[in-house]
């Protein structure tokens, strides 16, 4: 596990780089704490002054609104400072995250199941901001509070404080119980929320199998099914909800109610204890309900930090993926006569224990064109991705110009390959960006040619908005968009093009026309291809 991609140093970093912010929110919190404890005593000076007789001072008077406005500033800014704070850690998480998407190996990243993928980015890292929004140091902020408060009240009314003393504990513990209660719900919840929205895109992608099949039963069925299990979780946290809140606004009233009645009582002993003037009356009346409030509230922030802690566990899970291994990347692939374009010498690979090539050897050189044929499951897929460095072979070479295909720097891989699938993957925006897949070295010019060459000038130029379009899966037709995957496969000029079955989805008649743009785009290229159909194999034949 690498632990520079841990969420720990993340925070750790944010606070580094962040510094005058964690200063600002430890002195807001420590000062918000200190501050609040002062209105009470001003509070006690004034009525006791008023029950004696004596005049309340103006300065008295503004001096208790002044602490009672600093306080609630002081609040105020320390709960700002924490929202900018959780949102830089949610923002440096979001990049790290994205950071370590891309480098993850090929399996990896085909593994990854869409819903859950986004539950890390989007739920997980928001408990994470929730932490510090209203986690930890609003935690550290309450414990605080509740310890400078027993102080203060240990001083005015001892036996008040021994009975909070006795309470406390037992207050926490109900708060606890009732808060892992929530949490077994929450996370119940969670995990059927995530199955749900999985289920929405897949379903969607085999729509017209649930249509064909006439499963659309099934289908609503087995949504309702996940959708129901996060109702009734949720039901079970509004319940604990519900509860929790009454019984501690009883206790508050039932200990105000026995502290006064005890101070009322006129027994000298119990007098020693809680005995009180008119004025610490007040104070402690004051102080009662500010000792509740954080109590209540260390309940959720442990179970806040829970959660974070559960999000954070499975954010350091994918942190420690495998990552592509790092080669020395290759500068200059340079074509020569004498060396092949590309060649397989001696090439096993497999597929975890899944042995799918063996011994394989084959060379291909500059300006051939090669089919690979073979039965389902052959391998021909397997050897474009070897030949494209998205796995490497466990044993032998695979190697393109000399060079092993996982070398081939970034740089230098849209001058070498060009990659058609057997269907087109859109982008988000226009058509222009599908060409160019936002490469900028590829110029206006080039991507008119590569139009040109697939014979999709005039549907793109018929377009409102031409090469601006934004495109929408229904602007072409599937042989267009297939004819619109050669174009960027051609725009940035490779010498070499990779072929998997491409016109497997069309019909006769939209085949012929790829086929034609196909053959424009191979003239002085080099062509890897796969087809199962006679009419589309080109070259030789490498038999699998
Ligand atoms: N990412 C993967 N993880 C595990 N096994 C895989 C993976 N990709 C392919 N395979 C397996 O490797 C074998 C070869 O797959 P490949 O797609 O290369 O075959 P193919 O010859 O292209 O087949 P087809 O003609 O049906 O497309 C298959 O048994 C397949 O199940």
């Amino acid at each position: 596990m690498k632990r520079d991609g841990q969420v720990r140093d993340v925070i750790g970093n944010t606070i580094k780089e962040k510094k005058l912010l964690s200063g600002a929110i430890v002195c807001t919190v420590l000062g918000a704490v200190l501050v609040s404890l002062v209105p009470p005593l001003i509070l006690a000076q004034i009525v006791d002054r008023l029950t004696a007789g004596k005049d309340v001072t103006a300065v008295l008077m503004l001096l208790y609104f002044g602490m009672l406005a600093l306080t609630g500033l002081l609040e105020s800014v320390r709960e700002g400072l924490l929202i900018v704070f959780g949102q830089k850690i949610t923002h440096a998480l979001r990049s790290r995250l994205m950071k370590k998407f891309g480098r993850l190996t090929t399996d990896n990243v085909n593994r990854q199941e869409p819903g859950t993928l986004v539950s890390r980015f989007v739920g997980d890292v928001d408990t994470v901001e929730k932490l510090f929004t209203s986690g930890i140091i609003s935690m550290f902020a309450d414990a605080c509070r509740i310890v400078s408060i027993l102080v203060v009240i240990w001083f005015r009314n001892r036996g008040l404080s021994l009975i909070l003393l006795l309470l406390l504990p037992v207050l926490f513990l109900f708060t606890r119980q009732i808060q892992k209660r929530m949490l077994a719900a929450q996370i119940e919840n969670r995990r059927a929320v995530g199955r749900a929205s999985a289920y929405v895109p897949e379903t969607l992608h085999n729509i017209r199998t649930i249509h064909c099949l006439k499963k659309e039963t099934y289908m609503e069925e087995k949504y309702d099914q996940y959708i129901g299990v996060s109702y009734q979780a949720m039901e079970r946290t509004n319940f604990y909800d519900a509860v929790y809140s009454p019984v501690i606004l009883i206790l508050n009233a039932v200990v105000v109610a026995v502290v006064m009645l005890l101070s009322a009582s006129g027994n000298g002993k119990i007098l020693t204890l809680f005995g009180m003037s008119a004025g610490t009356a007040v104070a402690v009346l004051s102080y009662i309900s500010q000792i509740f409030r954080p109590v209540e509230s260390l309940g959720m922030e442990i179970q806040t930090i829970q959660s974070a802690i559960a999000g954070i566990h499975r954010i350091n899970e994918f942190f420690a993926l495998e990552e592509k291994k790092e080669h020395p990347k290759s500068t200059g692939v340079r074509a020569t006569k004498e060396v092949p374009f590309v060649e397989f010498r001696d090439v096993t690979f497999g597929y975890e224990e899944h042995v799918v090539l063996e011994h394989m050897s084959f060379k291909v050189m500059d300006g051939e064109q090669a089919t690979l044929s073979g039965r389902t499951g052959a391998g021909k897929s397997t050897i474009l991705k070897l030949l494209l460095g998205l796995y490497e072979p466990l044993e032998g070479d695979v190697l393109i110009h000399g060079v092993p295909a996982v070398q081939i720097g970034e740089e230098e891989r849209r001058r070498l390959f060009g990659y058609v699938e057997q269907s087109f993957h859109m982008v988000p925006g226009t058509v222009r960006d599908q060409i160019t897949l936002f490469d900028e070295r590829i110029t206006e010019s080039q991507i008119r040619k590569a139009a040109e060459l697939t014979g999709l000038q005039d549907a793109i130029e018929g377009l409102e908005h031409g090469y601006d379009t934004i495109c929408t899966p229904e602007l072409f037709s599937q042989g267009q968009w297939q004819l619109l995957s050669i174009a960027r496969a051609t725009a940035a000029g490779p010498s070499l093009l990779l072929l998997d079955e491409i016109t497997a989805n069309l019909d006769a008649d939209t085949e012929k026309t790829v086929l034609q743009a196909l053959n424009r785009a191979a003239q002085n290229r080099t062509v890897i291809s796969i087809s199962h159909r006679t009419s589309a194999k080109m070259g030789k034949i490498i038999a699998l």
